[in-house]
């Protein structure tokens, strides 16, 4: 290695990082020389781009570097990020959850990222002709250094987007024009469809993808145009184009995994390389809609839907896992969508045309309707079955808990076609608690309500995710923060205004452990739990006897038919009453520390005292 070439920064910080990846312990010392031109670059004369690389190479090397040069950086990155509008234009946002973030908290790496969003934007032609993607990435909270200004809320309020919850952000630069994939395919498939039953906000969206399997999972799950429908499609609204296994450019700075779902709102395009996981279509067009569709004064859910016969609709907000597809399927009633709606005036439309229900250990008694939904056309994904008979075995994971079937709607017997509901009478929130220390049931008010969505408590348990074993608490904002797109609060505040204007009722339904924690209790019976939302929909656990819970102060029911007594007061459940008091307290603990985030935000139109109200609908110790 010529240690010469290290006094140029940009290779400097290519090398460095290259040892970085590869972990190469026995790695030339260029400490010296090279961080000799990063203080240089630091200075104040040096261009942004210089200031950009000294940035990254100090942050890899940190070198001596004077507290007060940072300041004057600080000044100068503030400078120019008032003037990052033009980002909007021509970037796009990534969102990935916060376990691909391996970054530490640094001041510098703050300022980095700062820098790296002006030094994107002023060369963005110099790398529109060299590569497709360009990855960086950024610490959520930006916010407390350069004070006296938010870089973050330039940048969001630039591009619109809640940035809190982005560990990567993606930056892309003509995606598919400057890749080289679709000289190599022979064939692609391509799908014009619809999202959202609601007619008046139907979405058109093309899904060109390079397998057949891709095709006919978004045949399933988008809504189907009818021939004269799909003669006269036009232009579509937004398009995907989906690769498959093709990898995103390994050779781009700083791309740290072979798979990229990358999002360009401004030019309606979604690329997707390197992944089979059909999954990726779905949740992005997703995203895309808890985009589009507040700002047509929409409120977008990642919930299940179901309506009664005398047209009692209920809505089913959960994270993956929590029972969405499962509770909203009920023989007894029309099933309107498993997870993804819009409110609007209207009343609800589901935004799918078709469900993607989990069959692990799936069983004809314990679900016929999903059973029955396993037929031809059907695309299952992840299963393991028999070469000969082609019978599944769906208590096989050897692939993978998180197997899969995608089914049209219609291939459920009441599903209620088009997929259109009033106005919803019951809000239920699912969480999976896997400490076993919530109710099986509480009826919430509207601020309670609020603070439960904004928080999006869960466990998240073995299946969608990778790498997940055992379950574990987390907190997902608006049961979805994976997939908003706005601020948490903006979602809440259309919630709160919906449900008061139209009497909607809120239920926290606990459909995990019971009895003890993960490991020691038991996960709360399907039987219980459909009996609970029975009594939900019957309107017999509104006129039920009520008791106020320890700590979250939550309003739980003495009694509901068909489940026994005991269970209902979870203490009751545990052997162990000390035990039992502790790890509410560790919940509660958690539940305190994530809401932290969301203090300084009012919640609604203000004057009333919603904000203070969800403030203190959390647990009190
Ligand atoms: N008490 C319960 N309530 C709801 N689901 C339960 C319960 N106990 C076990 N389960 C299982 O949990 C899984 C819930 O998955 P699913 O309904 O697909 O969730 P989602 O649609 O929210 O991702 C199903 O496999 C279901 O059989
Ligand atoms: C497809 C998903 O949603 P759900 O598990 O809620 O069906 C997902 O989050 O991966």
């Amino acid at each position: 290695m010529n240690l010469q070439v290290f006094f140029s920064t940009p290779f400097a910080c290519d090398a460095l990082r290259v040892f970085e990846i590869l972990a190469l312990e026995n790695k030339p010392d260029v400490s010296i020389t090279t961080c000799r031109k990063v203080v240089e670059n630091l200075g104040s004369s040096s261009s942004l781009k210089d200031l950009f690389y000294a940035l990254k190479v100090n942050g890899i090397l940190k070198c001596k570097v004077d507290k007060g040069v940072f300041q004057d950086i600080a000044s100068r990155l503030k400078a120019a990020v008032n003037d990052a509008k033009a980002i909007s234009q021509k970037t796009s946002l990534l969102l990935l959850p916060s376990k691909y973030l391996k970054l530490s908290v640094s001041l510098t790496i703050n300022i980095i990222a700062v820098a790296t969003v002006i030094v994107m934007t002023l060369s963005m032609q110099r790398l529109c002709s060299q590569a497709g993607f360009i990855v960086f990435q950024v610490k959520a909270d930006l916010h407390h250094y350069l004070s006296g200004g938010n870089p973050v809320d330039h940048v969001t309020a630039a591009v619109g987007i809640w940035l809190a919850n982005l560990k990567l952000l993606l930056l892309t630069i003509k995606p598919v024009e400057n890749h080289c994939h679709p000289n190599l395919i022979l064939q692609v498939f391509v799908n014009d469809q619809f999202l959202n039953w609601d007619p008046e906000n139907r979405i058109k969206v093309r899904i060109v993808s390079a397998r057949a399997y891709h095709s006919l999972f978004m045949h399933n799950m988008c809504i189907r145009p009818s021939p004269e429908e799909l003669e006269n499609f036009g232009t579509p609204d937004f398009t995907i184009y989906n690769a498959g296994k093709f990898p995103c450019n390994c050779f781009t700075h700083y791309m740290t995994s072979s798979t990229s779902i990358d999002l360009n709102l401004a030019r309606r395009e979604m690329v997707i390389l390197g992944t089979q996981y059909a999954r990726e279509m779905k949740k992005g067009l997703f995203s895309v809609m808890h985009y589009l569709m507040p700002k047509r004064q929409i409120l977008s859910l990642h919930s299940g839907c179901n309506m009664g016969k005398d047209g009692d609709v209920a809505l089913f907000f959960g994270l993956s896992g929590t029972g969405k597809t499962t509770l909203s399927t009920d023989h007894n009633r029309y099933l309107i969508g498993d997870d993804e709606h819009c409110w609007s005036e209207n009343g609800v439309s589901n935004i799918e045309g078709g469900c993607y229900a989990k069959c692990i250990d799936l069983s004809r008694e314990k679900e016929p309707d999903i059973w029955n939904a396993i037929r031809f056309g059907t695309v299952l994904e992840n299963v393991v079955f028999d070469e000969h008979t082609r019978e599944v075995d769906y208590s096989d994971k050897s692939v993978t808990e998180n197997t899969r079937a995608a089914y049209p709607i219609e291939y459920i017997p009441n599903a209620k076609l088009p997929c259109v509901g009033p106005h919803p009478k019951n809000v239920i929130l699912l969480a999976c608690d896997a400490f076993g220390v919530l109710p099986p049931v509480s009826k919430l008010n509207l601020a309670q309500t609020m603070y439960h969505f904004i928080s999006g408590y869960t466990a998240l348990v073995a299946g969608t995710e990778d790498g997940i074993k055992e379950p574990q608490a987390t907190f997902s904002a608006c049961f979805g923060a994976a997939f908003i797109m706005l601020h948490p609060t903006k979602y809440a505040a259309m919630l709160a205004e919906k449900m008061e204007s139209h009497g909607a009722t809120g239920w926290l339904v606990n459909t995990g452990w019971s009895g003890g924690n993960y490991g020691t209790g038991n996960r709360i019976k399907l039987s219980y739990t459909r009996k609970i939302i029975d009594a939900i929909h019957n309107g017999s656990l509104l006129k039920a006897e009520y008791k106020k819970s320890n700590i979250f102060g939550l309003e739980t029911p003495t009694a509901v038919e068909g489940v026994p007594s005991e269970i209902l007061d979870p203490v009751n459940a545990w052997t162990d009453k000390d035990a039992y008091n502790e790890t509410l307290l560790k919940l509660a603990g958690l539940f305190r520390k994530n809401f932290e985030t969301f203090t300084n935000y009012t919640i609604g139109k203000g004057g009333d005292n919603l904000t203070e109200e969800i403030l203190a609908a959390g647990p009190i110790f």
